[in-house]
């Protein structure tokens, strides 16, 4: 008798869920992996002919659909039919933070996972593996089996975790040489049957010792945790660099310095604007309130002091353009280079941009944006939706009508038309090709003195004041 076809389904077609499923696809030819989204356009973005349009920029990531997409790798709407052929079904939804009711601005929103929870129980035609893939809280997976269980008893429900690791911007080659894949799962016979087949998938390319077994709340609690000390490195050097521009020391040297100590490790820590991404403010602010939750509130503040270092560096930064024009930047140009949180990525989600160009409007700059990847709607609805939910900033901020942020904030295809005629440059994202311009003729064109603030500090001190430029990195200053 033949081998039975072994069927995934993952829910959620998003940063995550598209590449993560689209490495398994290439590396299980024999594997079906329907991969579902409720959102039409982006599961036509990712069918899409041209495959410039995907809706995830990641190196690598067109050559892996390429190979994988219409063999072994499909991506619909039909949750319904895809939850019936599924043995195995990851959820990979969002879990933004709740902005609204209990837990606002702290907790993790869970209600598309308890969706589409419920949309399990609802369709499944027989036993299926449910593997969290989302970032939850720990003790999650409880609450899931509670839901399936609840809503149907006729088939069974095995929960495991499986978190990601992957980082946006090497997303493939993180995906394709994982430092380790965790699985947690509880110990009956199903659950570890269930481990060994996740375990299984993965080993078509990773060699067995790194795929790590652990209970379930271990798995979750550990994704928390990496978030988090990956974060408070970011926010602990960022804490010194402010002390590097008050003392003549180098943030740099001091990184490189430390870094040599292996008990260290030299990654992780490069002084910046501060941290961005869908993930680390969330996490930690996650982990916070899981830890209010269990009445641990020294932790818990422990842990949100990441995030309050991270919005003073980010307020700093921004605070420190309006003081070095002079006290205002009212009327004037100031232009963007990079809206990304990170290069390589076009995922703006909570990237320093944002917040910076939020404190600059209420002075009433003008901000020219030019990003590679990040197109003009996406700067404005970053702008108005920060504007909407801003929680753990600033209370106190003005909250400017649509029709002044459009007036105010300009974005462009080109980055010297960005560039001209500006009174300050701000780099807010480390793309490349921001290193290979033409820095004489950006200089040429600028009102004088001619500023640069460099949020990631990609430029070098004497080339550019050997053009003219006042020129600003984070974490050193010239005393
Ligand atoms: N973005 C990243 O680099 C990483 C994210 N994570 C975690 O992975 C999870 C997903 O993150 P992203 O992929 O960035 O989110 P995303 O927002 O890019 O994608 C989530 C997708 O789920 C879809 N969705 C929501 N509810 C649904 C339902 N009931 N049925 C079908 N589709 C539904 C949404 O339409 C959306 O397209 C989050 O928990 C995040 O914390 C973990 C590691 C890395
Ligand atoms: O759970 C997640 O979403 C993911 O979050 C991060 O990945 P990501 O946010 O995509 O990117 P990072 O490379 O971690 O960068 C996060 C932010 O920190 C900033 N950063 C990073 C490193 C550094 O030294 N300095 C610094 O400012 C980056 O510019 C960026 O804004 C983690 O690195 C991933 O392991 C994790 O899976």
């Amino acid at each position: 008798m033949s081998k039975k076809k072994l069927y995934i389904a993952c829910i959620g077609a998003g940063y995550v869920g598209g590449p993560t499923m689209s490495v398994i696809a290439k590396h299980c030819p024999e594997i079906d992996v329907e991969v579902v989204d409720v959102n039409k356009d982006r599961i036509n973005a990712w069918n899409d002919s041209n495959l410039d349009n995907l809706p995830v920029y990641e190196p690598g990531l067109k050559e892996v659909i390429q190979k994988a997409r219409g063999r072994n790798l499909f991506f619909t709407t039909d949750v319904k039919g895809a939850i019936e052929r599924a043995d195995i079904i990851f959820i990979s939804v969002n879990t933004p933070t709740k902005v609204y009711g209990e837990g606002k601005g702290m907790a993790a929103d869970l209600k598309y996972v308890e969706l589409c929870t419920r949309q399990i129980a609802k369709y499944s035609n027989g036993d299926k593996i449910v593997v969290e893939k989302s970032t939850l809280p720990v003790r999650t997976a409880e609450s899931i089996r509670r839901i399936l269980e609840a809503e149907d008893s006729k088939h069974s429900f095995t929960v495991l975790s499986n978190p990601e690791f992957l980082a946006e911007g090497t997303a493939i080659d993180d995906l394709e040489n994982a430092d380790r894949v965790l699985i947690g799962s509880d110990e009956t016979p199903f659950g570890l049957s269930a481990l060994e087949k996740i375990s299984s998938i993965y080993e078509h390319w990773l060699p067995k010792e790194r795929v790590l077994k652990t209970n379930v709340w271990s798995s979750e609690l550990s994704k928390l945790t990496a978030n988090a000390m990956l974060a408070q490195r970011v926010s602990s050097i960022n804490a010194i660099s402010a002390l590097c521009e008050q003392t003549g020391a180098d943030v740099a040297e001091i990184s490189h310095a430390i870094g040599m100590d292996s008990r260290i490790g030299s990654k992780f820590l490069n002084a910046s604007v501060g941290f961005g991404g869908s993930c680390f403010q969330k996490d930690i602010l996650n982990l916070t309130y899981l830890c209010r939750y269990f009445n641990l509130p020294e932790v818990a503040e422990y842990w949100e002091q990441v995030v309050k270092m991270n919005d003073y560096q980010k307020n700093r930064f921004a605070n420190n353009i309006i003081k070095t024009l002079f006290n205002t930047v009212s009327g004037k140009k100031i232009s963007f280079l990079g809206w990304a949180f990170k290069k390589d990525t076009n995922d703006t989600r909570e990237s320093a941009a944002i917040y910076v160009a939020d404190k600059l409007l209420q002075d009433r700059a003008e901000i020219h944006v030019y990003d590679p990847k990040v197109n003009s709607e996406q700067v404005i609805q970053d702008l108005l939706y920060l504007q909407k939910y801003r929680f753990v900033n600033n209370h106190d901020f003005e909250s400017l009508p649509e029709e002044e942020v459009r007036d105010l904030v300009k974005v462009y295809n080109d980055p010297y038309s960005a560039l001209k005629d500006a009174h300050a440059i701000a780099i807010l994202t480390e793309w490349d090709e921001f290193k290979s311009y033409n820095w004489q003729e950006i200089y040429d064109n600028m009102h004088k003195p001619a500023f640069v603030f460099d949020g990631r500090n990609i430029l070098t001190r004497t080339m550019m004041s050997k053009i003219g430029f006042k020129y600003q990195g984070i974490g050193s200053a010239e005393l």
